[in-house]
């Protein structure tokens, strides 16, 4: 047998040398060996979808950025089925029955790394926490303002914003009645005066001043864009947001932005903790600040001072946008559809002659759910428009598991997009395509079904906190500007400006308006 000589290998000058000479070689070498081990020796192997994807996160880092992610994710699954593969280690799943599974509490399914890269990075909040035993532990002290019955304490605050809308829209009206109104960006600063008096029981200032007040809305908007493009491929985060350097570039720090300080100063308003004094909001209200507080006395532990600014900040970064988005979905639904506002403007009236809902002032909640054809149109507008864009992500548990009766190996990512969930038409329907509200009223046992499979909150563990609030002010609010006012869209037949960052942030909702 030929003995290798130490002599007979290659001095480090002739390896520098050859390396010098053949870098590129090499390095194209490197890159296609890697493409083919990502394409081919995965587990996902056999699943189809864009070729970028089978071998980078590259294209689902570009699908975010093009705005038009829900979009592409319905025609992905359109153009190659059921499940289709978005990056070497992730699916996309488009059964209900798959996403229903995925979302349950207990299956052990927990984010992905996606979540932690929205802010704040050094205190998780509710949303953005992925180690499931602390977000549980979080929850149950956020649940308790956020329930319905501590929701409806706080419906006068709410009133009370809906009386500032309505008076605005009255103030067009009479100043500029011929020009259009931006429906759409008024319906915005709403969600957000709202959140205010909820969380800190002080209005933001926004349906006041009639604008975007600090560019607070735009500010969000760009973090959203950031969160949504760079929770592709997390890593990425800790060279620009988490890199210590990054607080050094005074107009990228989001700690002078208006939320946050507002959150700073009512923390500081109400400290110390300790003493319990002063924890509630001005007046004594109960507000979501003051029962995180009382979260906080009862476990220091387990709850802590970052977690109330956090939790109580979330609530503004994660409500103001989905709300809009959702109440701009249902208003361009309706007005675009002649025969669907006529039946909702007849419900209504039929409604205030037979005392169903009052003639004037606000509307209950419990009233607002008698308008069945309204329930109908705005289950149907979180159907096809749900405000989520993107995917929701988790990961397979390590020893892999089954959803809709397809194995996966643990590790594997799972992405369910709402967009393409709602459309399913063994679910919803041959025409689940289309915004039709009646698909609501046909049959109970269809519309529990229906129901099951709706998304547009998430699900399981992670099902969406500020439901009752979103529903709540949603209910007030829709039916008084259905009752009071006249409608009509200002561009009939173009479609809202959407851009999926992580809500779908909408625009274009130009309407004329006159009074009822
Ligand atoms: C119509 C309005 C809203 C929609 C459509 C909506 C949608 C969602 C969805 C789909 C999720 C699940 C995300 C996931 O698992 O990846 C979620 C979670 C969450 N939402 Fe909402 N949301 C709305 C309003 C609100 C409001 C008003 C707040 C707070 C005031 C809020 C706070 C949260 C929080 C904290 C989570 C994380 C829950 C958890 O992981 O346990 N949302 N939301």
């Amino acid at each position: 047998m030929a003995i290798l000589s130490i002599s007979s290998l290659p001095s480090t000058p002739t390896i520098l040398l050859f390396l010098k000479t053949h870098y590129l070689t090499l390095l194209f070498t490197f890159l296609f060996l890697r493409i083919l081990i990502k394409r081919y020796a995965s587990p996902l192997r056999h699943y189809p979808g864009p070729f970028l994807a089978s071998f980078s996160r590259l294209w689902k880092v570009l699908s975010v950025a093009s705005g038009n992610t829900h979009l592409q994710h319905i025609a992905l699954h359109k153009k190659y089925g059921p499940i289709v593969r978005i990056a070497p280690d992730e699916v996309s799943v488009s059964s209900p029955e798959a996403a229903r599974t995925l979302l349950s509490a207990g299956k052990r399914f927990f984010k992905t790394n996606f979540y932690g890269v929205f802010p704040p990075p050094e205190n998780p909040d509710i949303f953005t926490e992925v180690r499931e035993d602390v977000h549980a532990q979080k929850k149950r002290v956020a649940n308790v303002p956020y329930s319905m019955g501590a929701m409806r304490e706080l419906s006068p605050f709410i009133d009370d914003t809906i009386e500032l809308l309505a008076k605005k829209i009255g103030q067009h009206i009479d100043l500029d009645g011929d020009k259009t109104f931006d429906l759409g960006d008024w319906l915005h600063y709403f969600a957000f005066d709202v959140l205010g008096e909820v969380a800190f029981s002080r209005s933001f200032g926004f349906l006041d001043e009639g604008r975007d007040v600090d560019d607070a809305i735009k500010t969000i908007d760009n973090s959203q864009k950031y969160n949504g493009i760079v929770g592709q491929v997390p890593e990425v985060d800790f060279l620009l947001r988490r890199n210590p350097l990054w607080r050094f570039v005074p107009w990228l720090s989001t700690k002078n932005a208006l939320i946050t300080r507002m959150a700073l100063e009512e923390m500081g308003k109400r400290m110390p903790f300790e003493k319990g004094v002063g924890v509630k909001g001005p007046g004594g209200r109960q507000d979501l600040m003051a029962s995180l507080i009382e979260g906080h006395l009862k476990d220091k532990g387990r709850f802590g001072e970052g977690d109330v600014f956090a939790v109580a900040h979330g609530a503004i970064f994660a409500g103001s946008d989905s709300t809009a988005s959702t109440m701009q979905s249902f208003f361009w639904h309706i007005l675009d559809s002649a025969p669907v506002y006529r039946n909702l403007l007849t419900e209504i009236e039929t409604a205030v002659k037979d005392g169903t809902i009052p003639a004037d002032g606000n509307i209950s909640w419990n009233q607002s759910q008698n308008l069945h054809y309204l329930q109908a149109c705005l289950k149907e507008a979180m159907r096809v428009r749900p405000a989520v864009g993107l995917n929701i992500t988790r990961l397979v548990p390590p020893e892999g598991a089954e959803l809709d009766g397809v194995f996966f190996p643990g590790g594997t990512t799972i992405a369910a997009n709402g967009w393409v969930l709602h459309r399913d038409k063994e679910t919803f329907g041959e025409d689940a395509d289309e915004f039709r509200p009646e698909r609501w009223l046909e049959d109970e046992e269809k519309s529990k079904r229906m129901e099951r499979y709706m998304f547009q909150f998430g699900g399981g563990s992670h099902l969406c906190i500020g439901r009752n609030l979103a529903l709540l002010e949603i209910n007030k609010v829709v039916p008084r500007l259905l009752r009071d006012y006249r409608f009509e869209l200002a561009h009939p037949g173009r479609p809202l400006k959407a851009n999926a960052s992580f809500f779908v942030v909408q625009s274009g909702l130009e309407v004329y308006v006159r009074r009822a």
